[in-house]
């Protein structure tokens, strides 16, 4: 059986320093690293991405949005640096945020979570938008393959808030009942002492907004936080946004890295230096 995903991501964040870094191949960065807005000059970013990178951090986050403009040749790229970036080591995380009624899920669920699977991933970025229990198919098919899911609770955008941040009728908010759920999917990793397999995606440019949620973010799974980099936040913002939760914190960046290439050495000197930053503040 394969080791879970969660104790997997915890023995890669001390093994190379807790943080993700996004792929995200955005016309501008391609124009910025001498490239054409093409299937080539897609494939030339990825593979000089993966070769800096996927041996030195822990995670890496391909944004499938950025791949999938390119149609099946987009695609064709984003499997190989699937493929190369587990083979040096690093955790993929295939950001494509999911979701679905249940019996679409499980389609998708096979798409990324089924080690049989051209896009076997170890872990994938869900919605939760249709209902936690929508994504049921997901949260098994990552228990049988050992891999890992993160569901959207508090968003980057600003724009989240009108869903995430709404009442129920019981009083907690839409977030603070995702968050509930994915503690409970943890539960039998948490009680073996290990870090759960269900992450949580909280933004890093919440300030206080997230804090507020205070104990609802000990999910005993780990916390993706993007925004770091372009979107505004810094490392330094970590503690107030997370509180004590901030050692299963997963920070990530994308732009914030990717505009320091092509140069390799600059791409893994950016890399460190985040993750030495981030060591810094959840230490
Ligand atoms: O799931 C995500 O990764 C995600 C969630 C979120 O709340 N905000 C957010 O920015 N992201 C993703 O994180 C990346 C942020 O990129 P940068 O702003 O360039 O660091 C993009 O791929 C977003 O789609």
């Amino acid at each position: 059986m394969t080791t879970p995903f969660g104790t997997r991501l915890r023995a890669a964040m001390d093994a190379r320093g807790p943080l993700c870094v996004g792929i995200d191949p955005h016309a501008s960065l391609l124009a910025d690293w001498g490239l054409g807005d093409d299937v080539a000059g897609l494939e030339r970013f990825t593979r000089t991405v993966v070769d800096a990178l996927a041996e030195r951090v822990a995670v890496l986050k391909p944004q499938s949005a950025f791949f999938e403009r390119f149609g099946s040749r987009g695609i064709a790229v984003l499997e190989r640096a699937v493929a190369d970036a587990r083979a040096a080591g690093a955790l993929v995380l295939m950001d494509a945020k999911r979701g679905d009624i249940g019996s679409t899920m499980a389609a998708y669920a096979s798409a990324y979570l089924d080690p049989a699977g051209p896009l076997f991933s170890d872990a994938v970025t869900v919605s939760p938008y249709l209902g936690f229990g929508s994504l049921r198919p997901a949260l098994d098919a990552a228990r049988a393959a050992g891999a890992g899911v993160f569901a959207l609770a508090l968003t980057s955008n600003p724009e989240g808030a009108e869903v995430q941040h709404a009442v129920r009728p019981d009083g907690t908010t839409v977030a603070a009942t995702v968050l509930a759920a994915l503690k409970a999917e943890n539960a039998a990793e948490a009680a073996e002492g290990r870090l759960g397999s269900y992450g949580a995606v909280v933004g890093a440019t919440l300030g206080g907004t997230a804090h507020r949620l205070g104990a609802d973010l000990a999910i005993d799974g780990p916390l993706l936080a993007p925004g770091i980099g372009a979107q505004g936040a810094t490392p330094a913002d970590l503690p107030a946004v997370f509180g004590a939760a901030v050692r299963n914190v997963v920070p990530s960046v994308s732009r914030g890295v990717l505009r320091h290439g092509p140069d390799a050495a600059s791409l893994v000197a950016a890399a460190s230096r985040m993750a030495d930053e981030v060591r810094a503040v959840a230490e």
